[in-house]
Parts: C-alpha cells; structure tokens; sequence
C-alpha cells in the first residue's frame, strides 16, 4: 500500500510524510497536504465532478468515524477503490486524537465560522487551518457539486442511534433528495437547524456552499473497542459516492427516516447553570410538558413547554455561554424541496 494511504498512522504518530505526493497504479493522485489532511484526485477522464470533504476526529475520542476514514483510504491507497470524485479527507483535531481526548483546550467544533478570531490557543488556530484547507479544497469554480459530512459519535447512547444534523443558512431550503441519501446509507433521524451555528458543517454550509451534515454514528469509544458501531451501510454509501456510483437503489424514498426541528437551545449562562435529566439519559428521550428542565443564574429556568420534545447533546459541564443541550419537536419535511 502507498504510505499516504496510512494518513492515520502517521497522524498519531505525528509525523510528517517524506514524499508529499504519490500515484495509485490507477492514476489516482494522493496529495498530503497538513497534519491529518489529504487530498485524493481521481484521473481527469474519470473526474465526476463531486468535491466530497469528508472529516472525523474534530473531537480527539470519537474514533469509529476515524476508524471508517481510515479503511477508506486505505482502500483507495491499495488500488482497490477506484475515485470519481475527488475527496479532502480532514483528521481534525490530532492532538486530542493523541491523547483520546474530546478536546485540548476548547471544543473546536465551537471555534468555526470565525469564531477562532475571538479566540487563542491550539484548537482556534486548527480551525482556521480547517477553515482555510475546505476552501481551499471547494475552490472557486462553479459548475461542480459540493458534499461535507462531518463524522462524529455522540458522548452518550441513543434511542435513535445514528442521526445527521442539517445546518441552516437564510433563504436555502434543505435538500429532500440529500435526505433520501442518507436514509439510503442508514442515517434513521435528522435534525433540520433553523439557525445559523458555529460548527464545521454550518461553516462548509454557509460559507463555501456545500450541502454539509453532521453525522452522529453512536456512541464514543477507544480506539479498536468499535465493534457495536455497525457503520456498513454508510460505508457501502461512502464507496458509491467515492466510485461515482448511485447510493440510493430503487425509487428514493424517505419513508422511515425521522425527520425533528429545533424547538430551542438550552445555552448555559453561569457555573450555577443546573440540568436537572439522569446522568445516564439517552439522546432523544421524550420529555412531557411541564418538566423542569434546568435552572441558571438569576432565577432563569427552562421548563419544557412544546408536545413531544425530546432532549439531545444534554451536557451539563460545557463552558459558560455554550449549547448545554437542545429540545427538539418532531418536522413534518414540509421546508423540504
Ligand atoms: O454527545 C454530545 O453531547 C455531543 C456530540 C457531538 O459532538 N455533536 C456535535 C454536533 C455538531 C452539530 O451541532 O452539528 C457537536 O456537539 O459538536
Ligand atoms: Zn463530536
């Protein structure tokens, strides 16, 4: 196998690769382009016009997408995969891969869209970088398609096991035909934002103009202890769209894909903010109007008022001025075109 295929070894080790670019024997060309970042370039008479940007590890413990990355690559470097479409693929936060840790210093999947220039240290300048190698990598010439899906896994279990989030930007409307690719590729739920975020995908969303999802794909765990992570279906989805082929096989459907908007983001104000869920509460619990569910500074409560809201990313130890979780209602699809 070509040794650019083993971008992840040499990104735990830190390493940087002696020869920067090298050719598959099918004329594919791999490109390292920074720590944890590679670029794939399928021959021109093969090129489909997909820009695909597919990244993991913005948070260092969540290593199964990592680990699908990794077997990606590596198929490509061993001449087994055959690209259409050329492809960034984005390690995101190496150090805190290193040390198994969500983050070093702040979660970088917080420091987008700008977000880093109010900020210092060593996950505020990997998020410029990040920033600048998907623009760099989407370019400026129209005419081709642009897809992010940015790979993660969820700190807790889940009632609805793996489940996109769809960013949102004023005046685009969310894509159906996006959403029966991923109920193609074994995504159940997807939540529609209707607010602009700072992520990663709501930085390729907004501001390079990609169709961009985060993806959660169960829960985080070490490296190699990925065994109940069954990700077959989106990695079957990943190889056609690497190859050029169709994801979807039939009549594209959405039927059995759950569709939930944002009710309303729970942010965490003061270090007296309280959530008050069981520390083992799973993603998507339903909770009843009524519930209480966390107090802050100044009296503020949260009290859930909307009818089958249920809670996600309920996290109470965020920093000050952060989501701390998110009520979300079930969507009808309706803003779908
Ligand atoms: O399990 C959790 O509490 C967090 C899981 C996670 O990392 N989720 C992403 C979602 C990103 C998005 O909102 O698109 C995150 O919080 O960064
Ligand atoms: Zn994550």
């Amino acid at each position: 196998m070509l040794a650019l295929g083993k971008l992840l070894e040499l990104t735990l080790a830190g390493h940087e690769p002696s020869a920067k670019i090298q050719l598959t024997p099918d004329g594919t060309r791999l490109r390292w382009l920074d720590e944890g970042a590679l670029e794939v370039t399928p021959p021109a008479a093969r090129d489909n016009g997909l820009d695909l940007l597919l990244s993991a590890g913005v948070h260092g413990n969540e290593t199964a997408p990592i680990e699908l990355l990794d077997r990606l690559l590596r198929g490509i470097a061993r001449n087994e995969l055959h690209p259409a479409a050329r492809i960034l693929f984005l390690f995101g936060n190496p150090e805190a891969m290193r040390r198994g840790e969500r983050y070093v210093e702040q979660d970088l999947n917080r420091l987008f869209s700008g977000r880093h220039e109010q900020s210092s240290g060593f996950e505020a300048i990997r998020a410029c970088d990040l920033e600048h190698l998907a623009a760099t990598f989407f370019g400026k010439e129209s005419g081709r398609t642009r897809l992010h899906y940015d790979l993660h896994t969820a700190i807790r279990g889940s009632k609805i096991e793996q489940f996109a989030l769809y960013p949102w930007q004023e005046g685009r409307a969310h894509s159906r035909r996006e959403l029966e690719r991923l109920r193609a590729s074994g995504i159940e739920a997807v939540l529609l934002q209707n607010k602009s975020s700072i992520t990663f995908s709501a930085f390729t969303y907004a501001q390079l103009g990609a169709e961009a999802f985060t993806l959660e794909l169960g829960k985080a765990r070490a490296f190699g202890q990925n065994e109940l992570v069954n990700l077959d279906l989106l990695e079957n989805a990943l190889h056609a769209l690497i190859e050029g082929r169709d994801v979807i096989s039939g009549e594209p459907t959405l039927d059995g894909l759950q569709l939930f908007s944002v009710s309303r983001e729970v942010i965490k104000h003061s270090d007296s903010f309280q959530l008050h869920l069981p520390a083992d509460i799973e993603n998507f619990t339903e909770l009843e109007p009524g519930y209480l569910l966390a107090e802050d500074i100044a009296d503020s409560r949260w009290v859930v008022e909307e009818r089958g809201a249920r809670i996600i990313f309920p996290n109470p130890k965020v920093k000050n001025g952060l989501r701390a979780a998110i009520l979300i209602v079930p969507d009808d699809g309706a803003g779908l075109v």
